[in-house]
């Protein structure tokens, strides 16, 4: 049987998802969504051919709920699909820090619950989700979400106590190499290169080091190792990043991100 699938809360993440869904295979019939705003709604059905319709409408319409409002949103967006779903529908919520039983509490006794953690290179089918089952999911149910997101990157199962940790590092990951990319196309510049040639030689070394990453087997330092020439550019280089603690600042920034999905728990601040 064809599922249809509802992305509620069309904002970056489910309009990234929604495009990935689509390239994937999915056919638009199959696909609802739902935003606050009518102007967006009509964009989104020019732009991919897929109903927009209410909230209520994709409770009863859909077999599988993407929740991807924000996590202060979450409360009321589950008062309002509460009334028209029943408990045979798979809900999956993509909101930062809101644990499974705050969905389950809101919705129908039984409903299936699956939290996900994408992330946004899911729009180029480079995308990393994190996936964990609520109190009633099953391995059916786990197999669904990973489809789902699987056509748009990769997937990992984790429990759900590993979830705020790996939004620190995944759901929100590709910010940190976007701001080291701006940091290091500064370098470039103050060293006397043009913008536009600062920004390409960071950007093909970042592609170059991550495909040798995901490739090659080696561990990260081995792989350095290779680059760090003795008495050479690039332990001087090292040196300074040591000398100005880069690695103790990105375990305090991840920890910081990771309370900080903690603290979005509540669904209030
Ligand atoms: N942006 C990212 O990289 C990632 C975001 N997330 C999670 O995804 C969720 C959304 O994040 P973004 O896409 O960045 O935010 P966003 O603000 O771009 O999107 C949220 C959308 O939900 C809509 N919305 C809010 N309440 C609604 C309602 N009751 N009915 C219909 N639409 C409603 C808003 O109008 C907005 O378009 C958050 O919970 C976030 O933690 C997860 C992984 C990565
Ligand atoms: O910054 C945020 O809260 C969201 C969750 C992970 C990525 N973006």
């Amino acid at each position: 049987m064809t599922q249809t699938v509802a992305v509620l809360g069309t904002g970056k993440i489910g309009e990234a998802l929604l495009s990935g869904m689509i390239r994937a295979g999915w056919h638009p019939a199959n696909l609802l969504v739902t935003a606050r705003r009518p102007e967006r709604a009509e964009e989104l059905r020019t732009r991919y051919g897929v109903d927009a319709v209410t909230n209520a409408e994709a409770a009863k319409r859909a077999d599988t709920l993407i929740l991807a409002v924000k996590p202060q949103d979450m409360g009321a967006l589950l008062d309002e699909l509460a009334p028209h779903l029943t408990d045979d529908r798979l809900v999956i919520s993509a909101a930062a820090g809101i644990p499974s039983t705050f969905l389950e509490a809101r919705l129908a006794a039984g409903t299936p619950v699956v939290r996900v953690m994408p992330n946004t290179p899911v729009l180029v089918d480079e995308g990393m989700s994190v996936i964990s089952a609520g109190s009633h999911a099953t391995p059916d149910h786990l197999a669904h979400a990973e489809e789902i997101f699987g056509g748009v990157g990769k997937t990992l199962r984790v429990p759900e106590s590993q979830q705020d940790a790996a939004t620190a590092l995944s759901g929100s990951g590709p910010a940190y190499f976007y701001y080291l990319v701006e940091a290091m196309t500064d370098a470039g510049i103050l060293l006397g290169l043009p913008r536009a040639q600062a920004y390409d030689l960071i950007v093909q070394s970042a592609i170059g080091a991550a495909v040798m990453l995901r490739d090659s087997g080696e561990h990260p330092v081995k792989l350095r190792e290779a680059v760090m020439s003795p008495a050479g550019t690039t332990i001087s280089a090292i040196r300074e990043l040591e000398n100005h603690g880069v690695r103790a600042a990105l375990i305090a920034a991840l920890e910081a991100a990771r309370d900080r999905s903690r603290e979005l728990a509540s669904g209030t601040n």
